[in-house]
């Protein structure tokens, strides 16, 4: 249990060394031997102790609860720390009702107050034109070497990778997704079967074109990570291809402003329903974060409701609409493959859009299986791959 390095006080990238600590009000200076400084608030100091009584010995999970810690009234008075001492690698404060906390110098570098702290994840980064996906193969990300981790960067950084050469078995997708964490189940179930049905109750089940789209954009939370598994594609067609929804937003704000101010502020509302369900949402196409980047894209023409609108915004909504999706189907912007059987490709559905040219079922078979994967649990994968 000592392992877990969710919280431990030292290890990491040797950082630099602590070079001086000076009291100011209220906060501590630290500085490093490669001259960055950091201003540590005396309360963010307490409640960072990791000493077992403020973390759970084993779980390391905070116990500490600031709003029961008289001290913390003492805060403002600026009396709260009797005194520190400091070595190289190490700052100790000792509080003054006692409590003593202990801190690793190169733990504290890496969390200087306005600092970014080093991710372990890859940042998303937009197509180019002309993308190509990274392609890895089955054997490489089953044996335990740097596959696995090769696959799950990509995914992150590019919202599309391949996996090619695994072996043609029903369910070799669940393996792989329970590999990684719990398969996130939907009204079409925890895993599903792509191919050609009588009655079918979604597009998806047919042999018909599926335009570029995101699933289940009527759902409040549309699922993160698809896989699809491809066990045969002999048919005529069924080629698949995908965007960067990301960057086909970008391109639309660069190109288009107002086109991107009507998706990206106007909900609209998206619905499925079956003998079973009736699941909707009202949600613009484009969802942007705090800081007005996309965060979400939900595209998909067939489960667009009634488009319910005041008169006077409709026809721009649909001028937008239209623009964003001319971008969508712009042959640099896309990739476009045949998927092999044994073949899985894995992508961030609220990112990259996905479809496929409609087959014919008479010449032949086409069957995928796929699954759904929650986000929190490919990032969980690959910081736990990179311990
Ligand atoms: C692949 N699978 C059938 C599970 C989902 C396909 C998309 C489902 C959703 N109704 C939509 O049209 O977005
Ligand atoms: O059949 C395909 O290649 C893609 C299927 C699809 O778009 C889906 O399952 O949502």
């Amino acid at each position: 249990m000592a392992e877990l390095r969710r919280y431990r006080q030292g290890g990491g990238a040797p950082a630099a060394t602590l070079d001086s600590v000076t009291r100011q009000a209220r906060r501590l200076t630290l500085t490093w031997s490669d001259g960055r400084t950091g201003q540590f608030p005396m309360m963010w100091l307490r409640d960072h102790c990791a000493c077992d009584q403020c973390r759970h010995p084993l779980t390391r999970e905070r116990l500490y609860k600031l709003l029961d810690d008289p001290l913390w009234e003492r805060f403002d008075g600026d009396d709260a720390l009797a005194s520190f001492e400091f070595g190289a690698n190490a700052l100790t404060l000792t509080w003054q009702d006692g409590h003593v906390s202990r801190f690793d110098a190169g733990w504290l570098y890496q969390r200087c107050p306005g600092q970014e702290l080093a991710t372990l994840l890859p940042t998303p980064t937009p197509w180019p034109t002309r993308f190509t996906p990274s392609h890895v193969s089955h054997a490489d990300f089953v044996d335990g070497s740097d596959g696995r981790s090769r696959w799950a960067n990509a995914l992150l950084r590019d919202g599309l990778v391949m996996l090619d050469q695994g072996p043609c078995e029903l369910e070799e997708v669940s393996r792989i997704a329970e590999s990684i964490g719990p398969m996130r189940s939907t009204n079409f179930g925890g895993r599903f079967d792509v191919r050609s049905v009588p009655n079918p109750n979604n597009a998806a089940y047919t042999a018909i074109g599926l335009e570029l789209h995101t699933d289940l954009p009527n759902w409040r939370q549309p699922p993160d990570i698809q896989l699809l598994y491809c066990l045969e594609n002999d048919a005529e067609g069924g080629e698949s291809s995908f965007a960067d929804g990301f960057a086909a937003a970008e391109t639309l704000r660069a190109e288009n402003p107002e086109a991107f101010r009507v998706l990206s502020e106007t909900p609209i509302d998206f619905r499925f329903q079956d003998d079973g369900h009736d699941i909707a949402v009202r949600e613009p196409v484009i969802d942007l974060d705090g800081e007005g980047r996309p965060r979400e894209i939900r595209f998909n023409n067939w489960i667009r409701d009634t488009l319910s609108l005041p008169s006077d915004q409709i026809e721009a909504w649909y001028d937008a609409y239209r623009a964003l999706w001319q971008i969508l189907r712009r042959p640099e912007g896309r990739v476009e493959l045949t998927l092999e059987p044994g073949q899985m490709v894995a992508f961030d559905n609220r990112r990259v859009l996905h479809g496929r040219n409609a087959f014919d079922p008479n010449t032949g078979k086409r069957h995928l299986q796929g699954t759904y994967l929650d986000l929190d649990m490919l990032q969980s994968h690959l910081r736990v791959l990179s311990r």
